[in-house]
């Protein structure tokens, strides 16, 4: 089998000239793998009295959608992440479970909470070893990440320092600079002293553990430590000497504690999204037709977003995919003539997949089918073209947002013309809109 000129880890199949998975650890499609076993554990078993609602702030909606959905779906999306282990309190236990069915989460593993955060966590860990208790089939994973249920925001290329680091030196935790200086007071209420800042930073998450490390730890804590404590890095000191690696995280690390928090993770995000529906890529074959029309919309568009055409001769998959990740395309038009056969988008998808664009927000793909032959109306190729559901349910796993939309090509100027502007209208709600609920529909222009 040929192997791919760009990317030795990748064969391509002659017959179609389309190249296979990549390989592990395989840089040019952006997938990553570790080479130890690594899960997480969400402790989520919190009543959020700060938030000052009925509801816990994890199961709160955000976006219309329970915020904790978002954490496990950032995670899910990491391939290296063997298991994801959920620890809720009891009484939230079938609220969780209609969550993970409602949005498909896979790889989780429920856990019931402790009354304190430390012991939600301990109860987390517990699952990998003792089966007959938890009867979990877990593997227990050289590398344990926790990581707070009410931080959504977090990406795969930090979790991948954080675990290496952990695997290095026994223990890393995420950091932010401090905002304001830390003062000591007297018991009167008074200034006692003042800390240097710049020695000091905020502990947040994700942190991550050799397993065997932060269980030990876990077992000599003392009550008081499972009551009061909240700092995980602190326990694995004071009780195994590992002095975790300390690792600066982006602003996104915070986490969600009052309710101002959730309107502006909302604000943060609405502004992202508004900020993802600014420009698109339309990638064509070099097919003239396809070109033109490609063209076209550039053109019309340009009101609406900016555009970037690009046509990959076939073979050439691959920078196009460093392209669109390297000028973090969230919109991919991608124009294909006369040909029903999804196997192309599916390529696309998988590869736009493995790249770190659909971790935060959705990636929106819509796939123009520009129908040439006069001779064969769409109908003769709804099945096919009907594959395009399945494609998409696939599709939002991973976070990526696949529409069809059909053109038949006329050869008068004027509705082509009509044809175009209802592509770039379509195509604008679509991008605008990014409502997963249509993911999966074929639209006409
Ligand atoms: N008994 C507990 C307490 C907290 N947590 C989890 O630990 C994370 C961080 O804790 P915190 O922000 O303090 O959550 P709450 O304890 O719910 O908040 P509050 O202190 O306002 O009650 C949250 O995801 C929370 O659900 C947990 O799993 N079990
Ligand atoms: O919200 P609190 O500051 O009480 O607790 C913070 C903890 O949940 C934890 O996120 C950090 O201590 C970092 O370990």
């Amino acid at each position: 089998m040929e192997t791919d000129r760009k990317c030795p880890h990748r064969a391509i199949n002659p017959a179609t000239r389309i190249r296979t998975d990549p390989a592990l650890n395989c840089s040019c499609t952006g997938s990553r793998m570790v080479g130890f076993p690594v899960a997480v554990v969400l402790p989520a078993g919190g009543s959020g009295e700060r938030m000052g609602l009925s509801t816990p702030k994890q199961f709160c909606d955000f976006l219309d959608r329970p915020l904790i959905s978002f954490t496990i779906e950032a995670f899910e999306r990491i391939n290296w992440i063997q298991n994801i282990v959920v620890v809720v309190a009891k009484e939230c236990i079938d609220l969780m479970k209609t969550i993970i069915h409602k949005y498909s989460h896979k790889r989780i593993t429920l856990v019931i909470g402790g009354q304190t955060r430390h012991r939600s966590i301990f109860n987390g860990l517990k699952v990998f070893t003792d089966s007959q208790v938890y009867d979990s089939k877990l593997t227990k994973p050289e590398v344990i990440i926790i990581h707070d249920a009410v931080r959504p925001f977090v990406e795969e290329d930090l979790l991948l320092k954080i675990a290496t680091a952990a695997k290095d030196h026994g223990a890393a935790g995420a950091t932010r600079p401090l905002v304001s200086t830390v003062i000591a007071t007297t018991s009167e209420g008074c200034l006692d002293s003042s800390l240097e800042r710049a020695k000091y930073r905020a502990s947040e998450m994700p942190q991550a553990f050799l397993f065997d490390t932060i269980y030990q730890a876990y077992q000599q804590c003392s009550d008081c430590d499972f009551e009061y404590g909240t700092e995980c890095l602190q326990l694995v000191l004071q009780y195994c000497g590992s002095k975790a690696k300390l690792i600066e995280g982006p602003p996104t690390l915070w986490k969600v504690k009052f309710k101002v928090f959730l309107t502006s993770a909302e604000l943060s995000k609405c502004s992202v999204s508004e900020s993802l529906s600014q420009k698109a890529c339309v990638i064509t074959g070099v097919q003239q037709d396809a070109v033109q029309l490609a063209h076209c919309l550039e053109k019309t568009l340009l009101t609406q977003l900016m555009v970037e055409v690009i046509s990959t001769p076939v073979g050439e998959e691959v920078s196009c995919i460093q392209n669109i990740s390297s000028k973090e395309y969230r919109n991919i038009i991608y124009v294909i003539v006369n040909d029903t056969d999804l196997q192309e988008i599916k390529q696309l998808v998988e590869s736009i997949g493995n790249t770190s664009l659909p971790i935060l927000y959705p990636v929106v793909v819509i796939m123009v089918h520009l129908n040439k032959s006069e001779s064969m109306p769409f109908s003769n190729n709804m099945d096919e073209l009907g594959a395009i559901r399945l494609l998409a349910k696939e599709a939002k796993q991973k976070n990526i947002l696949v529409y069809g939309l059909l053109v038949n090509y006329p050869k008068d100027t004027e509705k082509w013309n009509d044809a175009v502007a209802n592509v770039c209208l379509i195509a604008g709600t679509l991008i605008k809109d990014r409502n997963a609920v249509l993911a999966g529909q074929l639209f006409v222009a």
